[in-house]
């Protein structure tokens, strides 16, 4: 049987035109009733079994806002393995935790997608291949994944960024897989986007590891890049920043099992979590494999990590 054969179709020409368009796309019942209660279910484990003894109690930070926890160690070798980052708001005033561990989590990460069965189960599938084939991925690899747990009250927001600066590739292609496990609401922080933003925001920046990660991490700049799949002629900054004013957030209030595509050059963000209810999400990133990822990414994980899709049909 020819691979293809294995290969479902998921997009619509319609899903794949918005997508285009507009820089992200929700799916909904991408994941059933019994998928999420699952994946929840490994969640709770998760969190309930991970020990403090010997935790560095390193709080989550992607960079977005300068964290200077983001050099940590326990973060850059993250890659390939299962670990676990604070709230910033989980602890008091004496660096104590104000609430249970299972309620103090922000992320988990890096490396769901190859160290946990249930987590890898999801991630690696004819689906997800069958989506990053239909947005022009020739050879998608996987390379990080987290479960973001944006907890009741403190829940951290994340701040307007675009994703490819974190998985940077010449030329830029990362694109974000966003499972709901939860409905995400504007009272709990949900997604928010600019629409069609990726189409005049070029990538400035990228997160490297500075001296090889000995002095941790940081943003370096680099001249405007732009992804294969947004072609020249490119608007330009005057253009650019006429189109600044006009510039809103859509929300993008979801219910569980809804899957949200992101694409690595749209601008996008989700507020501080101020409800009491969670709101537990899944997340991956891809990259295309036919270009060139170097070692000054700040995330390098094995080479087991680079998990190519192709492989799973
Ligand atoms: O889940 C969030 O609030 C933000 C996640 C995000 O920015 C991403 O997955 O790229
Ligand atoms: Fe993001």
């Amino acid at each position: 049987m020819s691979p293809s054969a294995t290969i479902p179709k998921v997009l619509t020409d319609e899903q794949v035109q918005f997508f285009h368009d507009n820089g992200y796309l929700l799916i909904e019942n991408a994941l059933d009733a019994e998928t999420v209660a699952g994946l929840k279910e490994r969640t709770k484990t998760l969190l309930e079994d991970f020990s403090l003894d010997g935790h560095p109690m390193t709080k989550f930070s992607t960079g977005v806002k300068g964290n200077k926890h983001v050099g940590d160690e326990y973060f850059l070798e993250s890659g390939d393995k299962v670990r676990f980052f604070f709230e910033e708001d989980a602890f008091d005033s004496s660096g104590n935790l104000t609430r249970p561990k299972e309620k103090s989590i922000n992320k988990i990460g890096h490396g769901l997608h190859t160290e946990d069965p249930a987590f890898r189960a999801m991630t690696l599938t004819p689906q997800n291949l069958s989506i990053a084939l239909s947005l022009g991925f020739q050879d998608p690899r996987v390379l990080q994944s987290m479960v973001i747990c944006k907890q009741p009250e403190i829940g951290g927001e994340v701040g307007p960024h675009q994703d490819s600066p974190f998985l940077f590739t010449s030329p830029p292609s990362a694109m974000g897989f966003w499972y709901a496990l939860e409905d995400c609401t504007i009272t709990n922080g949900c997604l928010g986007f600019i629409p069609a933003s990726h189409k005049y925001s070029p990538i400035t920046n990228r997160l490297v590891r500075i001296n090889g990660g000995a002095d941790g991490t940081g943003f370096e700049d680099i001249p405007e890049t732009w992804p294969a799949d947004v072609p020249a002629p490119h608007p330009t900054k005057e253009e650019r920043e006429k189109l600044a004013d006009e510039k809103k957030y859509e929300l993008a209030e979801v219910k569980a099992g809804t899957l949200v595509l992101i694409h690595g050059s749209v601008l996008h963000k989700s507020e501080r979590n101020r409800s009491l209810n969670s709101r537990w999400i899944y997340t991956f990133h891809m990259i295309e494999g036919e270009y060139e990822y170097d070692a000054k990414n700040w995330l390098q994980p094995s080479a087991s990590g680079f998990s190519k899709l192709k492989d799973v049909v």
